[in-house]
């Protein structure tokens, strides 16, 4: 049975974040993707320039329209990401929630990507409606510590930067909706040192006797000395892959989807320190990713991080 994946995120022309991150490894797994760009850039932002458009709410509701009139708006996901626009962002949820009412076995699968290491990359506006209107819909969201924090409103990580603080982070989060979180990059300091980053997921599992629980995990992978962009959104649409092959196993869903980063990153990183040369710090489109080159890279990754249940 084909499963259908309704992807609304970034375009660029050049390089590898949103659409053009998750369309093609999603692709390679089996998933049908049908994608909507929140806007065409010439480049991810990083850059010292970036030129483009930004689609509006209306023109997401036009293609929608269109979708729905020729009775193709069946969708066994939804996944977004980057979006600067918060009537965009508002259109989106209505979308979500009619594509829930047509098939309500739907999941939807939320990166709130808002910023990072304390800085917000988007319009500041867009915050209150992840926190008021998004996160109640998501069924799996994948924030970085710093959008967990803003969407809870807290004020910075001097709180949280312990394990259990984040635990609480991730029972928070929830609470407000989704039955799976996992907290791509934290400031937490892992037990074999400060060349490790640290992840956490958490899902919520119904017992037999109705009760819940929830499972947690920590992802620990060897932190490359380089600033990433696209990994965000490679992350959210592998997570997606492998918990639709492991709804019920967390550990297994999050430990091929970290083991693909690794595998993607480390081949980045090796291509773009060649092209920087001796001792030069490689330039952002240097950095781009090395997109998967053939279907067993991504389905059997060489490197396997193996999570561990807490
Ligand atoms: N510098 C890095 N070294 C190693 N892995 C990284 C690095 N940056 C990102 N990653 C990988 O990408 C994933 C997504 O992280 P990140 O890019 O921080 O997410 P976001 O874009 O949501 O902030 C991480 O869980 C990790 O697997
Ligand atoms: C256009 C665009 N799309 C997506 C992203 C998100 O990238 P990441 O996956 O690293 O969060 C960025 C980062 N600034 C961006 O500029």
């Amino acid at each position: 049975m084909e499963c259908r994946v309704l992807s609304v995120q970034s375009h660029v022309v050049r390089g590898y974040v949103g659409n053009k991150s998750a369309t093609f490894p999603l692709q390679v797994l089996g998933f049908e993707v049908d994608s909507i760009n929140s806007v065409q850039f010439s480049n991810h932002t990083g850059y010292a320039h970036w030129k483009g458009q930004v689609l509006t709410a209306d023109e997401l509701n036009v293609l929608y329209e269109g979708i729905k009139l020729n009775n193709v708006n069946h969708y066994d996901y939804v996944l977004t990401g980057y979006t600067r626009d918060t009537s965009f962002l508002e259109t989106v949820v209505d979308i979500v929630q009619e594509l829930k009412r047509l098939n309500p076995k739907l999941v939807y699968v939320c990166d709130p990507v808002m910023g990072d290491q304390g800085s917000m990359y988007v319009p500041e506006n867009i915050l209150p409606v992840y926190r008021d209107k998004v996160v109640a819909v998501a069924d799996i969201l994948t924030p970085n510590q710093f959008e967990a924090e803003m969407v809870l409103i807290l004020t910075d990580g001097e709180d949280v930067d312990e394990g259990s603080l984040l635990a609480q982070v991730m029972d928070l989060l929830h609470q407000m909706g989704p039955d799976m979180v996992v907290l791509t990059s934290t400031d937490l300091i892992s037990p074999h040192g400060d060349q490790f980053l640290v992840a956490l997921g958490s899902q919520k599992m119904v017992r037999a006797d109705g009760t819940t629980s929830t499972q947690k995990i920590r992802m620990e992978m060897p932190k490359v000395d380089a600033v990433f962009v696209g990994t965000g959104d490679l992350f959210a649409a592998m997570l997606l892959a492998w918990t639709h092959h492991h709804p019920k196993d967390l550990k297994a869903a999050c430990e091929k989807t970290v083991s693909v980063l690794h595998h993607v990153i480390k081949r980045t990183i090796t291509y773009a320190n060649k092209m920087a040369g001796p001792g030069k710090r490689p330039s952002p489109a240097q950095l781009e990713l090395r997109m998967v080159q053939s279907k067993k890279d991504i389905e059997y990754p060489a490197i396997v991080v193996e999570a561990i249940v807490l």
